[in-house]
């Protein structure tokens, strides 16, 4: 008997996480794994795959139908990469729980190091921020369009299309892709909740809500939070080249982040530190814009 409906993206990462929260929830509730039913939903980002996503109308287009299905209660939680969640959610939505956040970095496919790629060589990527590091480290690189799922840019690098990738560790170690060489957070921050899987219930369902949050992992869901207050602080968006990662020592938040202008050419970072449920995103940001060169600076807050 089903007991509980978990919507998914169909992607092969998608799937997998949605595997992992029906086990992490099966193994709270004590239920059998099959009382849990995973229902995979197409959405238009899986669909469109030549074009920018920041150009077809940004992170809904990963969420937008996932959010009907829960909307119209054919399901009763969704799973999300909460990389690829839109900073202001609807009202109805509540963010119940996110599982422990895996390795937070980027891994290069195609050399060794950002500072090996030869002379000009062509790096295939959709992310603004991905493009604007690479580009702060190495303005000799050519970076190009490359979307798709994770074997999809895999086989763009194996095949020679481009000379290499940049993917995140997280999706390639749950599809079990030992491809590439780390980047350390210090050249590469990564993209804000990079590595966190949440589960989203409806605001007025308090059975899912509660159920889901018997799996939450409360220092993985206090960073991203911490993360994504940045975002709003920054009114950022999916074209906007930002990475944050946060940290939590006992009581003790951390929060790193840097702005960049879009060829890279300029770049303010910066940190803040406070105790949980402090506005760091919102002190940070404000440091950040008053740092910020105007080409950087007209980027964000509505500048
Ligand atoms: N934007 C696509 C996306 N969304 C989440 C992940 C990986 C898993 C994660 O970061 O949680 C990826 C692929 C990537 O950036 O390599």
């Amino acid at each position: 008997m089903v007991r509980f409906r978990l919507g998914t993206r169909g992607s092969p990462l998608a799937l997998t996480q949605a595997h992992m929260v029906r086990a992490a929830l099966a193994d709270a509730q004590g239920w059998d794994p099959d009382m849990i039913e995973i229902v995979p939903i197409k959405t238009t980002g899986d669909r469109v795959q030549d074009r920018a996503l920041a150009e077809i109308g940004g992170k809904a287009l990963w969420t937008k139908e996932l959010d009907r299905a829960l909307y119209d209660r054919e399901i009763d939680a969704s799973v999300h990469s909460m990389k690829d969640v839109e900073t202001i959610r609807p009202d109805w939505l509540h963010i119940a729980a996110m599982l422990p956040r895996a390795d937070v970095r980027d891994r290069l496919i195609g050399a060794e190091t950002i500072a090996e790629l030869r002379p000009g060589a062509v790096v295939g990527t959709s992310s603004p921020r991905r493009r604007a590091q690479l580009l702060s480290h190495r303005p000799d690189l050519v970076i190009t369009l490359l979307r798709g799922n994770v074997d999809t840019r895999l086989a763009a690098v194996a095949k020679g299309e481009v000379d290499a990738t940049l993917l995140a560790a997280a999706g390639l170690d749950r599809l079990g892709r030992e491809a590439g060489q780390p980047v350390p957070t210090d050249q590469m921050l990564p993209a804000p909740a990079q590595g966190a899987v949440g589960i989203e219930t409806r605001a007025d369902d308090a059975a899912a809500t509660m159920l889901i949050g018997s799996i939450d992992h409360a220092e993985t869901h206090a960073c991203v939070m911490a993360e994504r207050s940045l975002l709003a602080a920054l009114a950022a968006d999916c074209h906007s080249p930002v990475a944050a990662l946060a940290s939590l020592s006992g009581e003790m938040l951390t929060l790193r982040a840097e702005l960049l202008a879009e060829d890279g050419a300029s770049r303010v970072a910066g940190w803040v530190e406070g105790a949980l449920g402090e506005e760091l995103g919102a002190r940070l940001a404000v440091d950040l814009l008053e740092r910020a060169a105007p080409e950087v600076r007209r980027l964000f807050a509505g500048g």
